[in-house]
């Protein structure tokens, strides 16, 4: 096991939107990555999309930021640049950018000495590499940051309620990942030869659905992996269903729950093959209550896949750390 950082607390984070806000005028909440970091970031801008009324939200590939400037990146933006590793060029590259243009830069990363920091104005330290709650790590201390500053902008109503979600959502993961092996290994055993699996979802969870898609699947296991959201599929991506289609479903416990189960009504009435990882089996209500549960989907479900593709990893002799061009190309 790789040594763990000393991360950001909720305290740390109060203090810096506390500094953060002292500037009147801020009127827009940016969010910046590439690749796995860029998907981490989408519930925060889900939960921003749906709860702010005034303070606006975006977000984009580092690359797109970089080379298509937005006209909201100036003095009046908080631009949040996420990098894992905190090495990624064009990440590194934003921050430059984001503070060239006046933005207030805040860098998320696990190493808070990599270069991602040194135009940042805040760092956000997260940990990775401790237990499968820390797999999502990243995107709660982006949700946290971004309840802190949407309450301090233009107020919260349900600020107590997400407080108690952030409290208690670490040991619903930990806990819920103990029995999700043996369904783990049936979901490898079952897709080890597919050469292609759909993914699905809708809510804050899409952002989960992407990240499985290009990452575990594509850049991970080389398996294609086309992603739907579960409201576009029946405008589209159903024709493709057919006896045996191999799908692979994340059902969100909130809002848009009705999404998901009218997708897997369908591929059950044609006899597609579908996992289904749902986050009602594993106890999310218990900490998180209706007005903030949508937000933590991605969270458990991060978490839980990771198990699912640890096995199925194993199973196809694939390590997830295989790359052809990955760290091996300098040119591109
Ligand atoms: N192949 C990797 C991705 O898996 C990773 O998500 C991305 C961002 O990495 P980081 O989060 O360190 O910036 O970099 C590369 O493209």
């Amino acid at each position: 096991m790789q040594n763990e950082v000393q991360t950001t607390s909720l305290v740390e984070v109060q203090q810096m939107v506390q500094s953060i806000t002292k500037q009147q005028g801020i009127s827009t909440l940016a969010f910046v990555g590439c690749g796995a970091s860029m998907s981490e970031l989408y519930p925060a801008k889900y939960f921003l999309e749906q709860e702010a009324h005034s303070l606006r939200t975006a977000l984009l590939t580092a690359n797109e930021f970089n080379y298509a400037r937005p006209n909201f990146a100036d003095e009046s933006a908080v631009v949040v640049v996420a990098s894992l590793g905190g090495t990624t060029k064009e990440s590194i590259e934003a921050t430059k950018n984001a503070h060239d243009w006046g933005c207030t830069v805040v860098a998320v990363t696990h190493n808070p000495d990599a270069k991602l920091t040194e135009a940042a104005d805040y760092v956000l330290v997260h940990s990775f590499f401790t237990s499968y709650a820390t797999k999502a790590a990243k995107t709660k201390v982006v949700l946290e940051f971004s309840a802190e500053m949407l309450n301090a902008v233009e107020g919260y109503d349900n600020y107590d309620a997400i407080q108690t979600a952030f409290a208690g959502i670490d040991d619903v993961i930990n806990e819920g990942v103990k029995s999700v092996t043996p369904a783990a290994k049936e979901f490898a055993q079952e897709y080890k030869d597919d050469q292609l699996i759909y993914t699905i979802s809708s809510g804050a969870t899409f952002g989960t659905a992407y990240s499985t898609a290009n990452f575990l699947f594509m850049e991970m296991q080389w398996i294609a992996s086309p992603v739907i959201h579960s409201g576009e599929y029946f405008h589209g991506p159903f024709e493709m269903t057919n006896n045996g289609t191999p799908y692979l479903l994340f059902m969100n416990d909130g809002k848009t729950r009705h999404l998901d189960a009218r997708v897997l009504e369908f591929l059950q009435r044609f006899d597609a093959r579908v996992t289904v990882i749902d986050a009602k089996d594993y106890g999310l209500d218990s900490v998180c209550a209706p007005t903030v549960i949508d937000y933590f989907n991605p969270l458990i479900i991060t978490g839980v896949m990771r198990v699912y593709a640890e096995e199925l990893a194993k199973v196809r002799n694939h390590p997830l750390t295989k790359r052809q061009y990955m760290w091996k190309l300098e040119n591109y």
